[in-house]
């Protein structure tokens, strides 16, 4: 069974606009790391979008645990998306209001988890992304690094089947930047998770399991 995969894949903006994907068929190798390439422009965000339910496809299908996603009701589809996929966006700034904590454990109130577990689960994740020691504090008080770090424990914390992630290494050093694909690529590896990164950074796509080039 597959877990992540797009059939005859197509995206427009507009009506007049180009179409994106050129009927792209392929499936996300489940408990691995594809690194998503290619030039600037190409849709490499706009696919993320795709496949994270945010954006309809104009043609083909987008099929998770093989169920085509395209048709079903709006509602289905947000329940989808807070139980089986996690997000680590670029522009997903973190509410200025919240203390880190409370950022990362956010998603867990949706998914109905007891908030004990999911402290827990938070803390074990802002620890072993280096970020323990600041989860009292608001965004307003880490770097950028830091919140790019916030954001992949946030995407973590529902144990979600599938990670989409868009140049999450992108304000890290590498050091950082090593450490957050250490943890995707250990969580995919062990948890059956897919995860998709679009990246320009070589250093990424060294990394990945599998390289999708649009
Ligand atoms: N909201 C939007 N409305 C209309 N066109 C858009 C929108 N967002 C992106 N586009 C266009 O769609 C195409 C794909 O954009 P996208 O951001 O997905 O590319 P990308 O490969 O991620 O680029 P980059 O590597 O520069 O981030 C581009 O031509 C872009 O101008």
């Amino acid at each position: 069974m597959s877990i992540l995969s797009v059939r005859d894949l197509g995206f427009k903006y507009t009506k007049d606009s180009e179409e994106l994907f050129d009927g792209l068929s392929f499936q996300f190798a489940p408990g691995k790391v594809t690194a998503l390439t290619g030039p600037s422009g190409r849709g490499k965000s706009t696919l993320l979008y795709v496949l994270g339910l945010m954006l309809t496809p104009s043609r083909g299908e987008v099929f998770l645990h093989d169920q085509p996603q395209s048709s079903t009701p709006d509602a289905v589809r947000s329940k989808v998306r807070a139980d089986q996929l996690g997000f680590v966006f670029q522009d997903s700034s973190l509410d200025p209001s919240r203390t880190i904590i409370d950022s990362v454990i956010e998603p867990t109130l949706y998914a109905g988890v007891d908030r004990k577990i999911a402290m827990a689960r938070a803390e074990q994740l802002l620890e072993e992304l280096g970020v323990a020691a600041r989860s009292d504090h608001k965004p307003g008080q880490i770097s950028g690094g830091q919140a790019q770090r916030v954001a992949v424990a946030r995407a973590l914390i529902n144990n979600p089947a599938v990670i989409l992630a868009d140049e999450p290494t992108g304000n890290l050093d590498p050091t950082n930047a090593a450490g957050v694909l250490d943890i995707l690529s250990k969580d995919a590896g062990t948890q059956q998770r897919t995860v998709v990164i679009a990246t320009h950074d070589p250093y990424v796509i060294s990394r990945a399991d599998e390289v999708l080039a649009l």
